[in-house]
């Protein structure tokens, strides 16, 4: 997952292969709070991780229910009859999945609770709910605003007698979340009488109730649906642990996936997108998003737990669609029109501005920044793509704390004009899907612009590998330590027994070339050990300048340090690393310090280690390293004409670090736009 501040797409061309989704956050979450309602232990396989679902799963330990996690499976042990704790208050994040059906099931468990969230979770409507549930007889106040959280359900005393011998009226036009809900929690009140839902207004998202119904189903409880206005749980309902359940990929999820099939190119050798874990007969309404994307011109295929998604009609077609029934995967259809041959519009999506963010609003906002002409009504919006490749913008896409903005937005990296594009707050992703880029990036190659790398060269304790490492880490680029390979290297030869010199150089390079070494979370693995320190010491400093200097090793570790260079970026430290491996790189950083202070960084390095050294030996050792360095026949350490130098002897890491990136971000074509 990315945590960076924001995280650059360069320009994508194409893409191919196969992905496994993550579980469904709303299957997930249904079910383990009908689990938890349950008797017995059911054992959920395929369950979302992600911030929505350990919400839940928090509040669901809170209340009292035994929740183990083992080799992928969670086992949720129910409460059954047992009382959940009496008095407690939950923390639901920015989960609606979770405090809308926690809400109703609390009001009928009886107990003392207060219910809380983020910001965001202040401003999402619970007022429909809440009247529902006080019509019932339950004690609920506001503790902030009217009609929104956080809320406290007082009662202490356990659970009023019910006013239940007329239908439960609850609104189905705000949030289909109040009437799941409902049907979640009302089974816990009909043990002599049946209990009748009503819903008032036209029910939106119709998708999401027979989610709920078929999974009502699954744990036992049978809802008689009469045309979607009246809903019956029969008396004598009692929840029931299936034993084990299987939660279905996410749907919208899988829309993103679906579009890039649909505007990306097949790579070479590729036939689209094939994608994992939902397929033709998934239980989720967002699956409907295939007829949209159809109708944009995708080729779509698939079976049970599959989908093939490919490339047709291009660009795509406009369309003009109602999207009540797939409201959430509809925001993937927002950025699909940016590829569209006219003006898309997007219908009955009022329920956008009531969820994490006002998504119309953030979704016009953001496609404008790209260049697209937008409008937007109440319950609709239009979008116009940008007239020509020269009329989009690189664009810094704010993203609301809202992942469908953060994922949907990615796909606007194939624009024609081969910009990048910069997703801010990258790690909103983790409500859904956490390791969305990741999965993105697996398959998806760059345009001709390539996969942008800052190359970071300089003599030897001046700092490279630590500055690198933070600026990879703020970038959320990839790391290449190209001296670890060399004192890799030296080590493989002479744990062969080889003596460094020019006499053993095809044999030592054939061990460079062949060795096998893991780079892992910070750690160098040469043949399944781990050498992190044993490369790190003086010897092997000089040992690695010793073979480095060999013109067949270098050969031999070429490709090696080119397969570093993967989406989304490359920070590369070493000596030839902007001279002779990575020439055409955007930023290239020379980067130095006195002799005097790399002595002294070195002396302070070694002491952290307990190794007590004299710093004229130090000063000595690093100069002759320097020297061989920089005078070898084969890519000596030298600054590129095209680098920029950086004397960081009187520096701070930290302003390092801070000049480095912001030379990067000069190079950004959004960097002004975004500060403008
Ligand atoms: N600007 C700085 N001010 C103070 N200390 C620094 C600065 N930059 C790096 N250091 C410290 O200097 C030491 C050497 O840095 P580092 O190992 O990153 O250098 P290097 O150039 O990668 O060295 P080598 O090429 O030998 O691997 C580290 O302990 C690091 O914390
Ligand atoms: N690109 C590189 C990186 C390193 N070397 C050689 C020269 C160094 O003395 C030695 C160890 O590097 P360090 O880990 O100290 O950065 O490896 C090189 O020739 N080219």
């Amino acid at each position: 997952m990315y945590s960076t501040a924001f995280l650059d797409i360069p320009a994508l061309a194409s893409a191919g292969g196969s992905v496994q989704l993550p579980g469904s956050k709303s299957i997930s979450n249904r079910v383990l709070l009908l689990a938890a309602l349950s008797s017995g232990t059911t054992a959920v396989h395929d369950l979302l991780d992600s911030d929505d679902t350990r919400v839940m799963l928090d509040a669901l330990r809170a209340l009292g229910c035994q929740v183990a996690l083992a080799e992928g499976t969670t086992r949720i042990t129910g409460l059954g009859d047992a009382r959940p704790a009496a008095a407690l208050s939950l923390f639901m994040g920015n989960a609606g999945t979770a405090m809308r059906p926690l809400t109703a099931a609390l009001a009928l468990l009886g107990g003392d609770y207060t219910l809380d969230g983020v910001a965001r979770m202040r401003e999402r409507p619970i007022g429909d709910l809440v009247d529902a549930l006080r019509q019932l007889g339950c004690h609920i106040d506001y503790l902030g605003t009217e009609g929104f959280p956080p809320l406290r359900i007082a009662q202490g005393a356990g659970v009023p007698a019910l006013a239940l011998d007329r239908p439960v009226r609850v609104r189905g036009d705000v949030s289909s979340q109040f009437l799941t809900a409902l049907l979640m929690a009302l089974p816990l009140a009909a043990k002599s009488q049946d209990v009748v839902i009503e819903v008032v207004g036209e029910l939106i998202s119709k998708p999401y109730i027979a989610i709920t119904l078929a999974l009502l189903a699954r744990f036992g409880i049978a809802v008689t649906n009469e045309n979607w206005q009246r809903f019956r749980i029969p008396a004598g309902s009692r929840y029931q642990s299936p034993g084990s359940i299987h939660v279905e990929a996410d749907a919208s999820s899988a829309s993103y996936f679906i579009a890039l099939g649909a505007i990306a190119a097949s790579a070479r050798g590729q036939k689209g997108i094939e994608i994992h874990g939902v397929g033709l007969n998934s239980i989720q309404g967002d699956i409907r998003f295939i007829e949209a994307a159809q109708a944009m011109g995708a080729q779509v295929s698939g079976g049970p737990n599959w989908l093939r998604v490919e490339r047709s009609t291009w660009p795509l077609k406009a369309i003009d669609l109602d999207c009540n029934h797939i409201p959430d995967a509809a925001m993937t259809l927002a950025v699909m029109a940016l590829y569209a041959d006219g003006t898309t519009v997007l219908r009955n999506i009022a329920s956008w501005r009531v969820k994490e963010t006002d998504r119309i609003a953030a979704m016009a906002t953001e496609l404008r920044k790209l260049g697209a002409t937008t409008e937007e009504g109440p319950d609709f919006l239009r979008i116009t793509p940008p007239a020509t490749a020269q009329a989009w913008r690189a664009a810094s896409i704010h993203t609301y704390d809202d992942h469908r903005v953060a994922m949907c937005f990615s796909l606007a990296a194939f624009n024609p004009a081969g910009l990048p594009v910069r997703i801010e707050d990258p790690r909103c992703v983790a409500k859904t899907f956490p390791d969305y880029f990741e999965t993105l990036f697996a398959v998806v190659q760059p345009a001709s612009t390539g996969v942008p790398v800052i190359c970071i060269d300089g003599p030897t304790a001046s700092g490279k590998g630590t500055v690198a490492a933070k600026v990879a880490q703020a970038l959320g680029y990839h790391l290449l330590d190209s001296g670890s390979i060399y004192r890799a290297t030296g080590l493989a030869a002479r744990q062969a027994g080889l003596a460094i010199g020019a006499e053993h150089a095809e044999a030592i390079a054939d061990l460079a070339r062949t060795m096998a070494l893991r780079f892992d979370a910070g750690r160098v693995l040469l043949a399944g050990v781990d050498v992190s320190d044993a490369i790190r010491t003086e010897q092997a400093g000089m040992d690695a300048s010793l073979v480095s200097a060999l013109p067949q090793v270098r050969t031999a570790v070429v490709a090696l340090q080119l397969g570093f260079r993967t989406l989304p970026g490359l920070v590369a430290d070493g000596r030839d690393m902007g001279t002779v491996i990575f020439p055409a790189a955007p930023l290239k950083v020379y980067l130095t310090a006195s002799a005097a202070c790399r002595a002294e960084r070195r002396r302070q390095q070694l002491l952290a280690r307990g190794i007590n050294a004299k710093i004229a030996d130090l000063r000595a050792d690093l100069e002759a390293r320097d020297a061989r360095d920089m005078n070898r026949s084969v890519a000596p350490l030298k600054s590129a004409q095209d680098a920029l130098l950086l004397d960081n002897s009187e520096l701070t890491i930290e302003q390092a670090v801070a000049q480095v990136l912001a030379w990067w971000q000069q190079r950004q074509p959004f960097a002004r736009s975004a500060a403008g």
